[in-house]
């Protein structure tokens, strides 16, 4: 049974579902050592942002084949790491959007109208209205940063309440944000009109202190700053300098650049600045929902199905995946066949997408073709991760095409393949909705499913070669299950495709192509 390590705190309902797979082992608050030691015994973990897994837990995570963080930022995981090793990284992109966009605007309207502050003060026995008399959120500037899936609904929201909405996201269009009634501007428009500012942005090299020093000079004295998204995204010694001079009047955190937060000038400020420890995902619906998704998804991988929200794999809706579920497996096994017809060492590989597959994604299906292609020198170190890396290293060219006009069949895939034994090509097609068909090896028509162990001949057309092979292979011991000749031209050249029980014995291939007709023999292993 597999086993799965759960190194931060996850829902119940979560747990549930990967009990049904594997055993799970639940121990949080592990040391960096502690992990490191204890990983190479597990194949898959799932995190929430306690855990950081770094390149050298990934390092030793010798079995490891799924890293499932329960939320939505994975950068408290080494993916580069991760998939280097070919381990899918998963998170839930969805589960816990509702719960951070209302954490953002709790924290707005908290700091508007001091309700930390008040409410401390209440349970201290005192009575002080005057002391926490707030301001207004309605027709006030909300400045949203990052108009992606909690920025969108943070501002659907916001409008509602009668607040107007600028916002700056260079990957978003003015379209869209028309439709969600926000006003695209620049960075620097947004920090001087806007009186609050919300960050919905991932943490990354661009977004790293873009509220610094600078920034924070730009905005009005009356401007209040709410980050529920990322730490370090604020240079929090510079946030603390300009609320303490009045540069703009608060802010509302949620993440900080070391979490636990440790020792902090933040902490000073009174109520000017509300600090939440990381709770934005911190809520019963959103714990079920992300705990649900990641856990499926683990369990997923673990029966060796894909994953629906891989981050370094090609994400893929579920109804597209099931569409495409056996053109991945054809992909495979065509990539597979003809990496070994081709011999080692492949430098180009064409993949033509033909008929109605021509309409499909074809990014999955190059890298399944790429997986099986190296699968016979990597065996299980290449996977749907880490194919497309694994063959660039190798110096392999790959060519892709697509060819709707191809209308033998209602979509095939071709596959060619340059390499030490010279240039082989295969198609294939899916029968009944499920069935691999191989139906042409270098350019011969034949129509057979692919078996484990398989014998390919390139012979002269003419009356007795197949005998003299099936007698040849007889007295070897080696049992043929079926045989298939295709040809193009009647005594031209053929090729016989045969499987056959067991791998071919050494030696017999040579004797194969010591028989008069015979120009070449390849076996292959599936
Ligand atoms: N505090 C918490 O507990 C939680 C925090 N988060 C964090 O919230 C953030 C946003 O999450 P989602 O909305 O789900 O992500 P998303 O991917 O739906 O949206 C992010 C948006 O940021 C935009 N963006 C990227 N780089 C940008 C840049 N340099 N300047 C401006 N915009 C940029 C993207 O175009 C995208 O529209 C993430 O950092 C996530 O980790 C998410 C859930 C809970
Ligand atoms: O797991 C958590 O509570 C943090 C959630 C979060 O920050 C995220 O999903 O990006």
């Amino acid at each position: 049974m597999p086993k799965v390590l759960v190194s931060d705190p996850i829902d119940q309902s979560g747990l549930d579902i990967l009990a049904q797979v594997a055993q799970v082992d639940v121990k949080t608050k592990l040391p960096l050592e502690e992990l490191v030691q204890l990983i190479p015994n597990y194949d898959a973990l799932m995190i929430r942002s306690g855990t950081k897994v770094t390149s050298e837990v990934i390092e030793a995570a010798s079995q490891l084949k799924i890293i499932g963080r329960a939320g939505v930022g994975v950068d408290n995981v080494d993916v580069a790491a991760a998939t280097r090793r070919g381990i899918v990284v998963v998170n839930s992109p969805e589960g816990n959007t509702i719960a951070a966009a209302e954490h953002a605007l709790a924290m707005m309207l908290s700091l508007s109208r001091n309700i930390p502050e008040a409410d401390k003060s209440v349970k201290a026995s005192a009575w002080d209205r005057k002391k926490f008399t707030g301001v207004e959120v309605y027709k006030k500037i909300l400045g949203v940063v990052g108009l992606g899936k909690i920025g969108s609904h943070v501002a659907t929201v916001a409008r509602a309440m009668g607040m107007n909405i600028l916002a700056y996201d260079p990957f978003i269009s003015k379209e869209r944000a028309a439709e969600l009634g926000c006003t695209l501007v620049d960075l620097d428009l947004l920090f001087q009109e806007a009186d609050y500012i919300t960050l919905h942005i991932p943490k990354t090299p661009e977004t790293a202190h873009l509220i610094n020093a600078e920034a924070l000079a730009k905005m009005k004295p009356t401007a209040r700053i709410v980050n529920c998204a990322r730490g370090g995204i604020i240079d929090e010694a510079a946030l603390h300098e300009a609320v303490k001079n009045g540069t703009i009047a608060g802010a509302a955190i949620d993440v900080y650049e070391s979490e636990p937060l440790g020792e902090s000038s933040l902490r000073e400020l009174g109520k000017s600045v509300v600090l939440t420890p990381h709770l934005g995902a911190s809520t019963a619906e959103a714990q079920i929902n992300v705990a649900v998704d990641v856990a499926e998804q683990i369990r997923d991988v673990l029966l060796g199905l894909p994953a629906r929200s891989a981050v370094n794999i090609p994400g893929l809706r579920p109804d597209v995946l099931e569409r495409l579920r056996p053109y991945l497996q054809l992909a495979e096994t065509l990539g597979n066949l003809v990496g070994q017809l081709a011999g080692g060492r492949v430098e180009q590989v064409q993949i033509t997408l033909q008929g109605d597959l021509a309409n499909q994604d074809s990014k999955p299906i190059v890298i399944a073709t790429l997986k099986g292609l190296l699968t016979n020198a990597l065996r299980e170190r290449v996977n749907y991760v880490n194919a497309s890396i694994e063959a660039k290293e190798r110096g392999i060219q790959v060519i892709e095409t697509r060819d709707a006009g191809v209308k033998d069949f209602s979509g095939s895939l071709y596959v060619s393949a340059q390499g030490s034994l010279g240039e082989h090509s295969v198609t294939g097609i899916i029968l009944g909705g499920t069935e691999v068909r191989i139906t042409d090896i270098n350019q011969f028509p034949i129509n057979v499913p692919p078996t484990k162990y398989m014998l390919f001949t390139l012979h002269r057309d003419m009356p007795g070669i197949i005998g003299k092979i099936g007698s040849l292979l007889g007295s070897f011991n080696v049992n043929i299950a079926s045989m298939q000749v295709g040809r193009q031209i009647v005594r031209g050249d053929a090729v016989m495709v045969l499987s056959i029980d067991d791998p071919l014995p050494d030696g017999i291939l040579e004797e194969i192509t010591k028989v008069p007709g015979i120009r070449d023999a390849y076996t292959v292993a599936l």
